[in-house]
């Protein structure tokens, strides 16, 4: 940066910057006589990570790297600073000019005598403090919520928006243990669509779709807050049931079947398509048993549903 003036042998006018806005600008004023104007040069960093101090934009633009990828730009008339200048620490972040730009550079020492002089510095101070402390918990909520959207995102599968495997994997494992050491009941009921690759190549893969929506709508329809619906696989899907013995989880499970039969699924032209059905397999956890067992006792229960003829419930031995 190259030495300009000082600021009183500048043009600049104190009372359209921020820090000095209706505060006692000719204590200010005084003060600041002896203070640097310096110019920099576009594209040059003008932090100083040994000197806490205030830097004011008097022309020009300042771009301040956050560390986080954002970046704030200091106009004219606004500053950067204060808060190394109140807590001594430095400010590491790299502070550079956008473009040619005359820079007001105010020591921590002379920016406290402002403070305590100068009427009206410290509340404008304040103010300035509020707006980013505002400013930065609004974007910490913002990108909470864009957090929590993407996590979301990523357990729920895109057609049905039931639960996917990556959700499974992570929970099922987690409610096993719980009904183990809690000593509760825990139920699992697979269900497989019918003859779907019938269904498909009949109707077409978008029919299809609209079919397992239709599916996954029957389940979160049916289904207790407290229970899951999760999308295996393909067109697999699994309910899981905590706190229901196996009789319980029985009748669900043929209230879902009965369910699946009755709704309908419409083509493009809004005309109902042929009822798909559905076999089911219902298992509950047994003494020291596993989340993989659980789940292959249900799977082995759904394939003798299916073997049976399909469109019915079959229970695994001991559920
Ligand atoms: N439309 C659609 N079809 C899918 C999707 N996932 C899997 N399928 C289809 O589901 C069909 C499953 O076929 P199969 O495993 O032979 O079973 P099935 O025809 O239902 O016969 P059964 O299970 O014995 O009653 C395949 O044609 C898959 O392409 C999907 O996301 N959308």
């Amino acid at each position: 940066m190259k030495l300009l003036s000082t600021f009183a042998a500048s043009s600049h006018d104190l009372a359209t910057l921020q820090l000095f806005r209706d505060a006692d600008t000719a204590s200010a004023a005084a003060l600041l006589a002896d203070c640097p104007v310096m110019l920099a040069a576009p594209g040059e960093v003008v932090s100083d990570p040994a000197v806490p101090r205030l830097v004011i934009v008097l022309r020009g633009a300042l771009a301040d790297a956050t560390g986080d990828g954002a970046t704030t730009k200091i106009l004219p008339g606004e500053s950067t600073g204060e808060q190394s200048v109140l807590d001594g620490e430095t400010d590491l972040s790299g502070l550079a000019a956008l473009e040619e730009s005359e820079l007001l550079l105010v020591d921590a020492d002379l920016a406290w005598r402002l403070i305590e002089e100068a009427d009206g510095v410290a509340r404008n101070l304040l103010r300035l403090l509020s707006f980013r402390i505002r400013a930065a918990s609004m974007q910490l909520r913002r990108r909470q919520k864009l957090g929590e959207f993407y996590r979301q995102l990523s357990l729920n599968d895109g057609l049905t928006g039931l639960y996917n495997r990556a959700w499974l994997n992570d929970v099922l494992p987690r409610l096993v243990a719980t009904a183990h050491a809690t000593r509760a009941p825990l139920s699992l009921v697979m269900l497989d669509l019918d003859r779907f690759k019938q269904f498909n190549d009949h109707h077409g893969h978008l029919q299809g779709d609209s079919a397992l929506r239709i599916a996954a709508h029957v389940l979160a329809g049916a289904l207790r807050p407290t229970d899951f619906a999760v999308r295996y696989g393909g067109e697999e899907l699994m309910v899981i049931l905590p706190d229901t013995p196996g009789p319980v989880a029985a009748g669900v499970a043929e209230r879902l079947c009965e369910r699946m039969r009755e709704a309908i699924v419409f083509d493009d032209m809004r005309l109902p398509l042929p009822h798909v059905t559905a076999s089911f397999g219902v298992a509950s956890l047994q003494e020291s048993q596993g989340d993989h067992a659980l789940i292959a006792a249900a799977d082995g229960a759904l394939y003798r549903a299916k073997a049976a003829g399909r469109d019915r419930v079959v229970v695994a031995s001991g559920a």
